[in-house]
């Protein structure tokens, strides 16, 4: 049997009176894309920075192939494989689509900021380039992150994600702010940039089209809960699903 590469297991989280995690248990199994749905509120975002570092659990293990990583940094889960997206993406808006990648891949190499002294570098130009170009991008290598649109943004900060060559990526809601046409073509320049890499992808989306076409697995979450994890189609039809999420989402989207 093929063991999952991130097992999350009784996962708890308080702020105050709020339990943003109940008691979530969530594996990821290599080479699979999970779809991530539920109401505003219901522990999504809280259950991707429990796993990528930026929080930590009040209760609960996290491990990757294997390995605890509750405790870890950021930089840390992220240096081990685990990256990831915010809802807002966090492009430096003055540095051109270049910057922003060869700036990501000399933090990551070096310790830290130091990195830029790292940026006239052309073998990390070079790779930002073909970066760009798996995503479609190339004719903005030159543009600044501050002026381009928001679909390219949204691309573009994936991209940056994905300069780690992780073996599981979070997207924080990947299309959202972005016009219903652009959405499919963003999602499927990275389904492809995840396939082809065999990565592991779980993404946060309140688009239930988004959702069903490309996701080979849903989770729905509820008040901190996981109120069912299965097939989109599954998922989807779920009564309690279609009445306390998808029924609010459509009012969201
Ligand atoms: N840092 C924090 N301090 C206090 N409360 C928080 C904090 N982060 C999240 N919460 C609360 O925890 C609950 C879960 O929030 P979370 O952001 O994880 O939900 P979500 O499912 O991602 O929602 P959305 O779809 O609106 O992004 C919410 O009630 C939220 O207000």
């Amino acid at each position: 049997m093929t063991a999952p590469i991130i097992a999350a297991k009784g996962l708890r989280k308080r702020f105050g009176a709020v339990v943003a995690a109940n008691d979530v248990n969530v594996d990821i199994m290599p080479g699979t894309i999970s779809g991530l749905i539920g109401t505003n509120g219901a522990g999504k975002t809280t259950f991707i920075n429990m796993i990528t570092g930026y929080l930590q659990p009040d209760e609960g293990s996290i491990l990757l192939e294997g390995g605890e990583i509750v405790g870890l940094t950021p930089r840390d889960v992220t240096r081990r494989g685990v990256a990831r997206s915010f809802q807002i993406p966090q492009l430096f808006n003055s540095l051109t689509a270049v910057e922003n990648l060869t700036l990501a891949e000399a933090a990551l190499r070096s310790r830290g900021f130091a990195g830029f002294a790292m940026l006239p570098d052309s073998a990390l130009e070079k790779s930002a380039r073909a970066t760009l170009e798996r995503f479609g991008l190339e004719r903005f290598g030159d543009s600044l992150a501050g002026t381009m649109p928001e679909g390219i943004r949204k691309l573009l900060d994936i991209a940056v994600a994905m300069v780690a060559r992780p073996r599981v990526l979070f997207l924080d809601e990947p299309t959202s702010g972005v016009s219903s046409e652009e959405k499919f073509p963003i999602m499927d320049r990275v389904i492809a940039a995840t396939r082809a890499d065999n990565m592991s992808m779980l993404f946060v989306e309140h688009d239930m089209e988004i959702v069903r076409r490309y996701s080979d697995r849903v989770l729905a979450f509820f008040e901190g809960r996981v109120l069912i994890d299965d097939k989109p189609d599954v998922v989807m039809n779920d009564t309690q699903v279609r009445t306390l999420i998808i029924g609010e989402e459509k009012a969201h989207g």
